[in-house]
């Protein structure tokens, strides 16, 4: 597994090492233990898989509140995405800043996003199946999303009117939200 720094503190693109031969490939997704061994200490307890059907699917940005906060281990494993990561962690040297990375079934990429994070992606194919791993259960009472084109965090996701759900279209903005995360 190769574990790459972010400009975000906490957050990391991981490539697994693929493993090919005749019939195909393998890959170790996570090893707990491999990352114990440098430091990263996560315990998941949730697998998610989504579909979006349609290139310019915005699903974001969305967090769980107080001690429901998930981090997450995100990857596409079909089509590709732009995802989004912010740090909400009031005194993070990196408080309310973003990345956005390409993660697509050719790269292989995951992003590790702590808990105190939005996060959200764009999908930029048809067809897009998206996994994730959380550390915390789903809570639809701690559940809660920011506005997708929030002026305070200047992200760029390259459009202008994603699709996006009724309820993420309606989101509110950060002014408005009860978004309290400590670094
Ligand atoms: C996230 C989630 C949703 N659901 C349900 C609620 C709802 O009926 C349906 C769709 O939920 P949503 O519209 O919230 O799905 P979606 O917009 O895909 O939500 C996800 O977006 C990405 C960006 C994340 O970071 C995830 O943590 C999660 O918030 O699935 C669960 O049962 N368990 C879950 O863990």
């Amino acid at each position: 597994m190769n574990i790459i720094k972010t400009e975000l503190l906490d957050v990391y693109i991981l490539e697994p090492k693929v493993l090919g031969d005749s019939r195909g490939w393998f890959m170790e997704s996570w090893s707990k233990k491999t990352m114990e061994e440098v430091g990263l200490n996560y315990e998941f307890v949730q697998d998610n898989h989504s579909f979006s059907a349609q290139k310019g699917t915005l699903r974001g940005l969305h967090y769980q509140k107080g001690d429901a906060a998930q981090a997450k281990l995100v990857r596409c494993a079909k089509g590709a995405v732009l995802d989004v990561a912010v740090d909400m962690r009031e005194g993070s040297p990196t408080y309310k800043k973003w990345i956005a990375v390409e993660l697509t079934k050719e790269n292989g990429r995951q992003l590790l996003i702590p808990r105190g994070f939005l996060h959200g992606f764009l999908t930029l194919t048809d067809d897009v199946e998206f996994l994730y791993k959380a550390d915390n259960y789903y809570d639809l009472n701690a559940d809660r999303n920011i506005i997708w084109n929030e002026k305070e965090l200047n992200i760029n996701w390259g459009i202008d009117n994603p699709i996006v759900s009724d309820r993420d279209a309606k989101a509110p903005h950060l002014s408005d939200s009860d978004i309290y995360f400590k670094y």
